[in-house]
């Protein structure tokens, strides 16, 4: 089956700057993809590409099949999009919105919005423009879910949102995805909400994309390891470790081998049978563990 989401070959600069050099991923149908990052890995600059606001340096995106630098009115309309929280029109009131967003698409579900903007505390005629910046994500968001469409690309989609209805989204979007077979790419700083979203994580880092694989495989496979201080930790220093760091009382790294690989490796470098400890981590643990702290 073809992909929703094609990116191939992508190589994107700004003047001088190396943003990513050939970047490949897809996005298969019904799937939901994450793409996570430090400040200025390029996220919305990806975002910017698929969605043909920027044209990249080499290279081309196809959502639907079609190049998104030419792509037609039809699969325009199956694509909804999220650009950080930002919402137009924000003379009208929560009404005045749904009633205009109505008339261009086809499917609209003005249930959808409604049981998300049931949970605002606004009054039906304060303007959009007075509202909070979370208040506004959640009236963009509901826009978003009434049109209904089968691609949903969110930058930033947590971006103002208090926990509460953070977490209230994430559960919309599962069930969205789930029940309706519809595809989602989204990033976000909030990765305790994705830990339980994504089914594939893709991590950028300056310049390249790190890793992308299904958020199971992190979650069953990536670990922390805590092996004693003593030893030399340049027997770390190879592709199968991340963020190996010398602390006051032990060498702290990570990696996607086994504690059984890790000891044998260990063993074979110092001579000895060394104590090591490891822990499976939290979306978020990994996320520093792959890409570390700085
Ligand atoms: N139009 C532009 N001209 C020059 N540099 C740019 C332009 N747009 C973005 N950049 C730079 O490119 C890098 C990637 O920016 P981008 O906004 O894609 O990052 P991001 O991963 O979305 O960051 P954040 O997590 O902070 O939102 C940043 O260093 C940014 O300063």
């Amino acid at each position: 089956m073809q992909p929703i989401i094609e990116c191939n070959h992508i190589t994107h600069h700004y003047g001088d700057r190396l943003i990513y050099r050939d970047l490949n991923f897809h996005v298969e149908k019904g799937k939901i993809l994450g793409l996570l990052g430090k400040n200025g890995t390029g996220k919305t600059t990806i975002i910017n590409i698929l969605t043909g606001y920027l044209k990249p340096t080499s290279g081309n995106c196809k959502i639907f099949g079609e190049s998104m630098q030419n792509i037609s009115t039809k699969n325009i309309a199956r694509i909804g999009l999220l650009l950080e929280g930002h919402i137009q029109h924000d003379f009208f009131n929560i009404h005045q919105i749904e009633k205009y967003y109505s008339k261009f698409f086809p499917n609209w579900k003005a249930e959808a919005y409604w049981n998300l903007i049931e949970h605002l505390k606004v009054t039906a005629k304060q303007k959009i423009s007075t509202m909070s910046c979370g208040q506004r994500s959640q009236v963009a968001l509901g826009l978003l879910l009434a049109q209904d469409p089968e691609l949903l690309i969110l930058d930033d989609f947590s971006m103002g949102l208090d926990p509460g209805y953070r977490r209230l989204f994430v559960e919309f979007l599962k069930e969205y995805a789930q029940k309706e077979d519809k595809t989602i790419f989204l990033t976000s700083h909030i990765i305790q909400d994705m830990e339980h979203l994504i089914d594939d994580c893709m991590i950028m880092d300056y310049g390249k994309l790190l890793l992308h694989k299904p958020t199971e495989e992190i979650m069953q496979k990536f670990r922390r390891y805590d092996l004693p201080k003593e030893i030399d930790k340049n027997i770390l220093n190879n592709d199968s470790f991340y963020s190996t760091e010398q602390k006051s009382d032990k060498i702290e790294t990570y990696s996607f081998l086994s504690p059984k690989e890790v000891e044998e490796k260990v063993t074979k470098a110092t001579g000895e049978r060394i104590k090591i400890e490891s822990s499976l981590l939290s979306l978020e643990d990994a996320f520093i563990g792959l890409t570390g702290k700085y």
